[in-house]
């Protein structure tokens, strides 16, 4: 049983709320997506108005990549969508950000420095070790509560999401507890139930392939994106170097022998794209898996018609159908119609769950909408469609297991 914001009693507290605005950046650096900072605002709001102080934690992108950036302007975003001032402090839990944190008043909101800036919290632990981090022994003692609202990396067992809740008594904010609600019953949901595995988040796809397919929650599991390609691979297709290179290069290439293990175990359940979208000469051009290797330079890119109408026909039958990842490169418009027609003939089915930060904002840049849930997780509301434990769930159900260590 967790306890949610009904259960605080808020006021004069200072408060860690965890929130999950991992979000799309521009190429001068800065926020180029604010629907996930929108999501926290009915949390954030609340416990501001409550009299809530309010240290705000959060990490965007990973170490590495050109996401991998500071939060200040999604503190200067926040600040608009809030309507109040929402200061930002360029460090976690240094003297300046614990002296920030303790200044605050009933009211006042801070965005501390993307947690991931900080090597322990891109690592797993157990709760009682994350809560031994240097993360969580800076920051607790200038702290009286915790609040996650990150439904969307609860799947994650990072010092943040389940440090702080072993020390602290820690909520559920509105995000983390309508997700639990919505997505906390699979089993009851109508069947025949298709799950579409696309984008490129090859092994957490694969990990719930096998689940739903072990514990017979789904009928049909449909493969587009680079979950695609790699189980086309898997299947013994020549994807030609491109594809090959990109899916090595993303550190997938054991994923392929999971993939056919999979297939063996499953193959009847395990639907394959059925041809593959390349550029040439500046344009789209499809290919049968026939027609595969593709010329040399071309990766597969998107899925082409033959397989939409392949996916189309179990669609038609189903009753349920969960949806992760698009469908191709769906940022370059000639590869953005997989995603536009699998998602939207995904709609006419009677319940519909989407999940996925980028899907999320295909779907909204596409134009596409009319599902029964558009989770603000991805791999998290996968993971928890398989019934399989959040781990940042289960902290924050476990409760505090050591002693609240002293601000000094
Ligand atoms: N065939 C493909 N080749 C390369 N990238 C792809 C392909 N299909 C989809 N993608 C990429 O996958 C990314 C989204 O995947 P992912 O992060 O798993 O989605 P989500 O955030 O919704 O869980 C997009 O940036 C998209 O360009
Ligand atoms: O965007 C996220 O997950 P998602 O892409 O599965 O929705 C979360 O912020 C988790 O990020 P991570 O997958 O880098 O740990």
């Amino acid at each position: 049983m967790i306890d949610t914001l009904d259960d605080f009693d808020v006021e004069g507290t200072t408060v860690g709320v965890r929130v999950d605005v991992n979000s799309p950046i521009g190429d001068d650096g800065t926020l180029a997506d604010d629907a996930r900072l929108r999501a926290h605002v009915d949390t954030l709001s609340e416990l501001l108005e409550r009299g809530g102080r309010v240290a705000v934690l959060a990490h965007q992108g990973r170490p590495g990549g050109d996401d991998f950036v500071a939060l200040e302007s999604h503190a200067d975003r926040l600040a608009e969508l809030l309507e109040r001032p929402v200061d930002y402090v360029d460090a976690t839990f240094s003297d300046a950000a614990r002296e920030t944190v303790r200044n605050l008043d009933d009211g006042d909101c801070v965005v501390l420095e993307n947690t991931r800036f900080y090597s322990e919290e891109y690592m797993e632990f157990e709760p009682e070790r994350a809560a031994e981090t240097h993360l969580v022994e800076g920051l607790a003692p200038v702290l009286d509560a915790y609040v996650n609202d990150a439904f969307a990396a609860a799947h994650r067992s990072q010092p943040s999401l389940v440090g702080f809740p072993t020390v602290l008594p820690g909520y559920a904010g509105r995000v983390m507890e309508s997700e639990l609600d919505v997505l906390g019953s699979i089993e009851a949901t109508p069947e025949p139930r298709v799950y579409i595995l696309g984008g490129a988040k090859v092994s957490d796809s694969i990990d719930v392939a096998w689940s739903v397919l072990e514990k017979g929650l789904a009928d049909h599991v449909l493969t587009a994106g680079v979950v695609g390609n790699v189980f086309l691979i898997a299947d013994g297709v020549d994807l030609g170097d491109a594809s090959s290179d990109f899916i090595y290069d993303q550190g997938y290439w054991d994923e392929i022998d999971r993939a056919a293990d999979l297939l063996d175990a499953y193959g009847e359940q395990v639907a394959l794209p059925r041809d593959v979208a390349v550029e040439r000469d500046g344009d789209r051009h499809e290919l049968g898996v026939n027609a595969l290797p593709p010329q040399d330079g071309e990766a597969a890119m998107d899925i082409g018609n033959s397989t939409l109408a392949y996916y189309r026909r179990i669609l038609e039958d189903a009753e349920t159908v969960i949806l992760n990842g698009p469908a191709g490169v769906f940022e370059d418009e000639n590869f953005e119609q997989g995603t536009r027609q699998l998602y939207g003939a995904a709609t006419a089915v009677e319940t519909s769950i989407v999940g996925g930060g980028d899907t999320a904002s295909a779907l909204r840049r596409l134009g596409v909408d009319g599902f029964s849930h558009i989770s603000t997780g991805g791999g998290a509301a996968l993971r928890m469609l398989t019934a399989e434990p959040l781990p940042a769930v289960t902290a924050l159900e476990d409760g505090p297991q050591q002693q609240q260590p002293a601000d000094d």
